[in-house]
């Protein structure tokens, strides 16, 4: 019960001081992802140019970078907006969409990981890729059950000393040392592209929020999407509707709710 109060506390926490994160996504994900943040109570900004990135990233609460839709001119901007993030002592997030999927993604997100996140969030194939296993990814889409990641999380975590969380049918989070399984969610959310996305630009507003605890904040951020995830899921007709039902869905839950009904495990 001691990790479900945590994360309704720290979900109060967020909303009542909407963090800025400046969201380094991609371009399938970025609209859907500035959606779900302002439903769930957070302000996100989309900034990825390399004329600007370092400096926004020097006045935000949070930076999340996403390489969904990689490009040369993209990754000046992502690695100087971690480098930048890192001296403000700010935490920063990394989903590696499709890391393993070419050369180019592969040396992107060396640099990337060169440049110590304080989160790692991916699905079950891009985890286990990561730590250097043998995955079954199709392009950006997981063909890996989230179990056979958790050993590959575990191990990145310790390696980088981060946080890891592997998102699927039921997610995991570690840092290496503690581990907790969160169960929720809809079968319709990988039908529907760029929730892992959003949900990574949506951690990124809980570090901004418990920068000094990003295990707990992870794992809310976590439980916030399970949680919003079901309740769409059992009213929606299919992806579409699903769609915008998840946007209702966070909008409406608050800090009492996520408490009561986010199921968070010992792992
Ligand atoms: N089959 C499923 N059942 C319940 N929730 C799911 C399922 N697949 C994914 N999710 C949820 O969808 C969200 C996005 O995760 P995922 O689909 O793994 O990321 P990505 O879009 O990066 O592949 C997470 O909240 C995850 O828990
Ligand atoms: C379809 C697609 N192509 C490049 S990025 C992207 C979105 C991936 O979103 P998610 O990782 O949340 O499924
Ligand atoms: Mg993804």
């Amino acid at each position: 019960m001691q990790d479900q109060t945590t994360a309704g506390t720290l979900f109060g926490a967020m909303r009542a001081n909407p963090p800025l994160v400046q969201c380094i996504t991609n371009f399938v994900a970025m609209n859907i992802a500035a959606n779900v943040m302002l439903a769930a109570g957070a302000s996100p900004a989309m900034v990825h140019a390399e004329e600007e990135a370092a400096e926004f990233a020097a006045i935000s609460a949070a930076l999340t970078i996403n390489i969904g839709t990689l490009s040369a001119e993209w990754l000046v901007g992502m690695l100087s907006a971690a480098q930048s993030a890192r001296q403000a002592g700010r935490p920063w997030v990394l989903d590696p969409v499709a890391h393993y999927a070419t050369a180019f993604r592969r040396r992107a997100v060396a640099q990337l990981l060169d440049l110590q996140p304080t989160v790692i969030r991916g699905n079950a194939s891009e985890i286990i890729a990561l730590a250097g296993g043998i995955s079954h990814g199709q392009g950006v889409d997981s063909r890996d059950p989230v179990e056979l990641a958790e050993q590959s999380a575990r191990q990145l975590a310790e390696r980088h000393g981060c946080v890891v969380a592997v998102t699927g049918v039921t997610d995991f989070v570690t840092d290496g040392h503690k581990a907790r399984r969160i169960e929720g969610g809809s079968p319709l959310m990988p039908q529907v592209t760029a929730l892992g996305c959003s949900l990574t630009c949506l951690v990124g507003a809980f570090v901004a929020t418990a920068p000094d605890n990003p295990f707990d904040a992870t794992a809310a951020a976590l439980a916030v999407f399970a949680v919003a995830g079901e309740q769409a899921g059992t009213v929606a007709d299919g992806p579409g509707s699903f769609s915008w039902r998840f946007l209702d869905a966070l909008a409406a839950l608050d800090a009492e709710a996520l408490t009561a009904k986010a199921r968070i495990m010992l792992a």
